[in-house]
């Protein structure tokens, strides 16, 4: 198929399918640039994350749509992280030769699907060939009150630190998913189904494959006015923690005791004999957050968490005491923690 008629076979929506945040587009699709209308007032938020064929997925562990939908997620999450509302996105696609148009079509079902669970639109990229790996590039904007996005650097010693969710599971499920792929019987370039997997593991895999970002939970952070410093978990607790205490010069004290462990995740770990506590650390790929919060702002704000059904857990505290990042084990011990986590160049 020529570029242009894949451009439309791929972006072209019914006007009936069309959502509020793309009518809201002045120009999307089709011209040199795409045109949107900023909401008076607010600033402009910007960040695009990459997914690459055998670095982020492969042909069992996801499927078109799954790839669709975890770039737009993993962009989203960067919003999230920010406090701000994802607003638009521009996806750059470089496809190999041997990929047919209807398989990117699956791509941008799980593309949109994403984007229109969260309001962004979708508003033009870019399309090349390659002799390499699929490579899906998402742009996203978002918008946020002047002076109020919510940074890495704003923690100090005293706060406390906390997790909007459960962090390990989508490592969990890569596991799962690298260990069912490995089986003779597993067809070579196909996703596993979901069926392969007992339904617990099944929570993980999904974890995996579709994470949800938590853009509620950062307007919520940034809606009670207590600035909090505030990260998107994408390399690993461990790697994020260390970004933060770095960022705002203070250390960061974890205890191993309040981390949050999902039922399921430890029944795995448990079964594969892994440590649950390891892939929590460093699997990443979570898109839950991680922050730092005035001790006097906790109790209002895990109240009103609890109040919109979103999961919170203090896990620490950020100190003076030392610098980078330290975990109370269940033993009682204290030892560093490792800044260790997904690392593109090891
Ligand atoms: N090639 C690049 N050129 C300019 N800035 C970059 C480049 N790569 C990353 N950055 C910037 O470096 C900072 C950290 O990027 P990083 O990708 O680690 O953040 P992240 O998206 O939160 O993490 P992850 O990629 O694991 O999701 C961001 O401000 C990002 O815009
Ligand atoms: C097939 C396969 N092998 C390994 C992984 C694990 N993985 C790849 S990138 C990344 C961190 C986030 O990337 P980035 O920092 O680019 O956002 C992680 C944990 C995977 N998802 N699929
Ligand atoms: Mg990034
Ligand atoms: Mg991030
Ligand atoms: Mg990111």
């Amino acid at each position: 198929m020529e570029e242009f008629a894949l451009i439309r076979h791929l972006t072209d929506r019914p006007p009936g399918r069309r959502t509020a945040a793309e009518t809201h587009l002045v120009v999307g699709i089709g011209d040199d640039a795409a045109v949107t209308e900023l909401t008076p007032g607010m600033q402009l938020v910007l960040s695009c994350d990459t997914m690459v064929q055998d670095v982020h997925f492969n042909s069992k562990t996801m499927s078109m749509y799954d790839i669709g939908w975890k770039a737009m997620a993993s962009n989203v999450s960067d919003m999230a992280a920010m406090g701000a509302v994802p607003r638009n996105a521009l996806v750059a696609l470089t496809v190999p030769a041997s990929v047919p148009a209807d398989r990117l079509r699956e791509l941008y079902a799980g593309l949109y699907a994403c984007a229109d669970r969260y309001g962004v639109a979708l508003a033009g990229g870019d399309t090349t060939s390659t002799p390499g790996g699929l490579t899906v590039t998402v742009t996203v904007t978002g918008e946020v009150e002047p002076g109020r996005a919510l940074l890495r650097s704003a923690a100090r010693p005293g706060d406390a630190v906390f997790v909007t969710g459960w962090p390990g599971r989508s490592a969990a499920g890569l596991h799962a998913l690298l260990a069912a792929g490995a089986r003779p019987e597993a067809a070579a370039d196909e996703p596993i189904p979901e069926e392969a997997f007992p339904p617990p593991v099944r929570g993980l895999v999904a974890a995996h494959r579709r994470p949800e970002p938590s853009v509620a939970a950062g307007r919520r952070l940034l809606a009670g006015g207590a600035a909090p410093a505030l990260n998107d978990i994408s390399d690993g607790l461990s790697s994020e923690a260390w970004e933060i205490a770095e960022a705002s010069g203070c250390g960061l004290l974890l205890r191993e005791a309040d981390i949050p462990v999902a039922p399921e995740l430890k029944a795995y770990a448990d079964a594969v004999g892994a440590s649950a506590l390891e892939w929590i650390l460093t699997g990443g790929e979570d898109y839950v957050l991680l922050g730092t919060l005035p001790e006097e702002a906790m109790a209002v704000t895990a109240e009103a968490f609890a109040a919109e059904g979103l999961p919170f857990f203090r896990i620490g505290t950020a100190t003076s005491a030392f610098a980078g990042v330290r975990l109370v084990g269940i033993d009682g011990e204290e030892r560093p923690v490792a800044k260790s986590g997904y690392n593109h160049f090891g």
